[in-house]
């Protein structure tokens, strides 16, 4: 009886008269139309002419909710604060830019000559007060407006992002262990969190890693004594400068508030997630032939407690900004942030099982096969990074490479691109994405102390010069002048 009933249902749908050729070409069309709905082969990724983007260049790419009439925002500065889920974001404004072809303020060498209050003069190419249009900022650097109002344009959308600062900590101390003295004196960050002022010497270089880090960035004077009012006056300003303040504990929320806020495709803003930590061993593991770090982390809720009041201005900025994100969020509608965070996180979910290997996982740099795509290393913490599929075709693996390409690499290609006459000579590295990079990211070598080092240099070392004569390191780690 079924049968039947299912036959006739084909002879009214004429299948049985199609030949194979038919029938192959109905597959095909039923593939190519899954295959729309999930984002795979939008037109980007089909376009095999040259390498493209993920993410079509309009700003509503299909994938996000309507944005409406509005013109994506091309002047945008990013303060990069501190271990916040920086790194992530600079990934996206930097593939938004080299996707549109726009111009980056870039840093002679990794930062903007940091821990000193940035300088117009740190930005590559810079010629004086908007001489040449620069349209995206966003590297390390000690906020200073006045002179970041040089290179930017009056309409710059300026935004950045804060963290829990006891997270934020915790981050900092994996990372920033060998290099802020008051971290590498204590035993762990329990230790530390007992009894900062033990370890804790102002003077010291470096050691701004160690309290009231955000402040620090905004430009702030980290060392301050508490007061209610200091607080709120810091706060005020930076409410002044900025636009946004994003929320790193709120990464998919903060996402859709900036693509709203930038008028950008959904696309541009899903990532993954970049310089994450190994996560913390179980109990009784260790971290590597190091002493356990697990424990070196630890805290108590006391201690919690005392760090939470040790970077008192941190956490009056968190508190703050956090409020006014949620205020945002409620005026942008939370049935609406529920449906765009759940689009957003589909999203990315598709582009890693298409990107990615071991399903998406980050996983350690000894482990990535392709060593240009190795992530910088720093601290007692393995710092991970991704490893492509190995069986993508070249377009796709253009957009992918994108995503997962590291800061420091990322960075050189930019700069390979904006300032094609300086590039090194034949032979030099190449990475991943055409560009020369040094081998491997080097050990960082941060000043000691305040006024021990004459020679100027960058966070990892690079040697730092003017716009005149550029070092650059090459491959065998030596500098030299463009
Ligand atoms: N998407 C997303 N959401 C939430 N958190 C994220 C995200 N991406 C990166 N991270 C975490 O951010 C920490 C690294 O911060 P930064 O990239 O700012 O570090 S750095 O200052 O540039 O070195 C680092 O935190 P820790 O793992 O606690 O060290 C990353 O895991």
């Amino acid at each position: 009886m079924v049968f039947r009933r299912r036959a006739r249902r084909m002879r009214w749908l004429g299948c049985h008269r199609l030949g194979p050729i038919w029938k192959a070409l109905l597959v095909f069309v039923a593939i190519a139309f899954t295959g729309q709905l999930l984002g795979f082969f939008n037109k980007s990724w089909m376009q095999p002419e040259r390498p493209r983007s993920v993410f079509p260049l309009s700003s509503d790419d299909g994938h996000g909710s309507p944005m409406g009439p509005c013109r994506p925002h091309t002047h945008a500065m990013f303060l990069k604060t501190h271990k916040t889920a920086s790194s992530t974001v600079l990934n996206m404004l930097y593939r938004f830019g080299e996707e549109r072809s726009l111009r980056f303020a870039l840093p002679l060498g990794y930062q903007f000559g940091y821990p000193l209050l940035f300088n117009a003069h740190r930005v590559k190419g810079y010629r004086g007060p908007r001489m040449v249009e620069f349209n995206i900022m966003g590297n390390h650097m000690r906020f200073n407006k006045p002179e970041v109002e040089k290179v930017m344009p009056a309409d710059t959308f300026y935004f950045s992002i804060v963290r829990d600062p006891v997270e934020l900590a915790e981050s900092s101390y994996a990372y920033f262990k060998a290099v802020a003295p008051a971290f590498k004196r204590a035993k762990g960050l329990g230790d530390f969190a007992n009894d900062p002022r033990r370890y804790y010497d102002p003077r010291l270089r470096n050691n701004h890693y160690a309290r009231n880090l955000l402040w620090f960035d905004f430009g702030l004077d980290h060392n301050a004594n508490y007061t209610a009012a200091l607080a709120r006056r810091g706060e005020a300003e930076i409410r002044k400068s900025f636009n946004l303040i994003l929320v790193s504990e709120y990464f998919d929320q903060s996402m859709v508030l900036l693509r709203h806020a930038l008028c950008w495709p959904l696309d541009a803003v899903v990532s993954f997630s970049l310089n994450a930590r190994q996560p913390k061993p179980a109990a009784g593991g260790s971290w590597g032939s190091k002493a356990n770090l697990g424990a070196a982390l630890a805290l108590t809720d006391d201690q919690r407690l005392k760090l939470r009041e040790w970077n008192a201005l941190d956490w009056h900025l968190y508190q703050a900004f956090n409020r006014t994100f949620w205020e945002e969020v409620e005026r942008f509608g939370r049935a609406r942030m529920e449906a765009e965070v759940a689009l957003l996180r589909t999203r990315r979910d598709v582009l890693a099982r298409v990107c990615l290997r071991d399903g998406g996982k980050p996983v350690e740099a000894s482990r990535i096969r392709d060593k240009t795509i190795r992530p910088f290393q720093s601290g007692l913490v393995k710092i991970l990074g991704y490893e492509l599929h190995p069986s993508l075709d070249n377009s796709t693996r253009q957009a992918c490479l994108r995503m997962i390409r590291p800061e420091i690499q990322y960075k050189d290609l930019l700069d390979a691109q904006q300032f094609p006459r300086a590039q090194p000579p034949p032979g030099a590295a190449v990475a991943a994405g055409g560009a020369p990079i040094r081998r491997e990211p080097l050990a960082p070598k941060i000043g000691d102390q305040l006024g021990g080092n004459s020679i100027e240099r960058d966070w990892d070392g690079t040697r730092l010069g003017r716009n005149v004569s550029l070092p650059v390191r090459e491959r065998d780690g030596k500098d030299r002048f463009r």
